[in-house]
């Protein structure tokens, strides 16, 4: 939460109130009249904060590149500008999705279980998984991270990278990538990749009848959000072995109960939703955020507006 200068606003000269912990009580404790607000997910921008901020608010800055966090209608109505961190975080979250895929067509969680609860067995039949090179690759969502996962999974030597979305673009084109319909998508890939944001139209897109049409020896990787999943589908689809394997940085809830079933699937990898956490990664996230908050305050366009 940052309290403006009279001056040209720069951090040095700003306000800055840092809790220790993000959760909505404690931003209710602190945030009346403060002028702008940092935030990260999950923490979600509820009217009661946004009341409680009072007028004086009129900056936000989100350490993500998705916003659905934040209710952007409300932020319109209450002439709030809005501003996240896309691109920087494209390479270190598509690096997360093909190690997830990689982990989960290698069976990475399942050999590391059976090595633990000594089961190694010295057969070369044994603990077989799927290839990437000649494979077909299905990316959902082919924005600036789908692009980046796309041109990592061509290093592979895989035959075709297919793709859906809203339209066929430009950017696929260059990428060798071909634009099909989802159950075409579903249907033909060996790995399935979820990079779409989470919207009304993409939530619970992944669903029973997406997991029966692929293939049984397909893999499922998600690192956008968990809700556009319908996990229980997923869940059968694991149990039963109608697809091969999953690979998630994101699920529902967040955090995972550490008793949840999904933690006892041999063939699912999964990650507490670190796709862009990296040193790196994060540090430059957090500069562009307070960009964002510097340019709003001084009443200037953001690096990367959303609202
Ligand atoms: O920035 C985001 O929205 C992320 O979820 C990064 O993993």
């Amino acid at each position: 939460m940052i309290t403006k200068s009279h001056s040209k606003p720069r951090l040095s000269n700003c306000q800055v109130i840092e809790l220790e912990k993000a959760t909505e009580d404690e931003v209710l404790k602190h945030i009346a009249e403060v002028d702008a607000l940092l935030l990260a997910p999950p923490l979600k921008l509820t009217n009661k904060i946004l009341d409680a901020a009072g007028c004086n608010m009129k900056t936000v800055a989100t350490v993500s590149a998705g916003y659905n966090h934040i209710d952007i209608d409300e932020l319109r109505k209450r002439g709030i500008k809005l501003g996240n961190t896309p691109r920087v975080l494209d390479a270190a979250v598509a690096d997360h999705a093909v190690m997830l895929a990689l982990a989960a067509a290698r069976r990475l969680h399942e050999g590391r279980l059976k090595i633990e609860n000594n089961e190694w067995k010295s057969d070369y039949q044994w603990m077989l998984g799927q290839d990437i090179c000649n494979s077909t690759v299905g990316i959902i969502g082919l924005g600036n991270i789908g692009q980046a996962i796309a041109k990592r999974m061509k290093g592979f030597d895989i035959k075709q990278i297919l793709y859906t979305g809203h339209r066929e673009k430009p950017e696929g084109k260059e990428l060798g990538a071909k634009f099909v319909s989802l159950d075409t998508l579903a249907r033909d890939s060996d790995f399935v990749i979820i990079s779409v944001p989470l919207t009304k139209e993409t939530e619970g897109m992944c669903n029973e009848e997406f997991f029966s049409k692929m293939k049984k020896t397909s893999v499922f990787v998600n690192i956008s959000r968990g809700q556009v999943v319908d996990q229980p589908a997923l869940i059968k689809a694991l149990k039963t072995n109608s697809i091969f394997a999953a690979g998630l940085d994101v699920m529902t809830p967040e955090p995972l109960p550490p008793d949840h079933e999904m933690l006892k699937l041999p063939n699912l990898v999964l990650t507490p939703h670190i796709g862009s956490a990296t040193t790196n990664t994060r540090n430059e996230m957090s500069l562009l955020a307070a960009k964002n908050i510097l340019k709003g305050l001084a009443g200037e366009e953001m690096i990367y507006p959303v609202v």
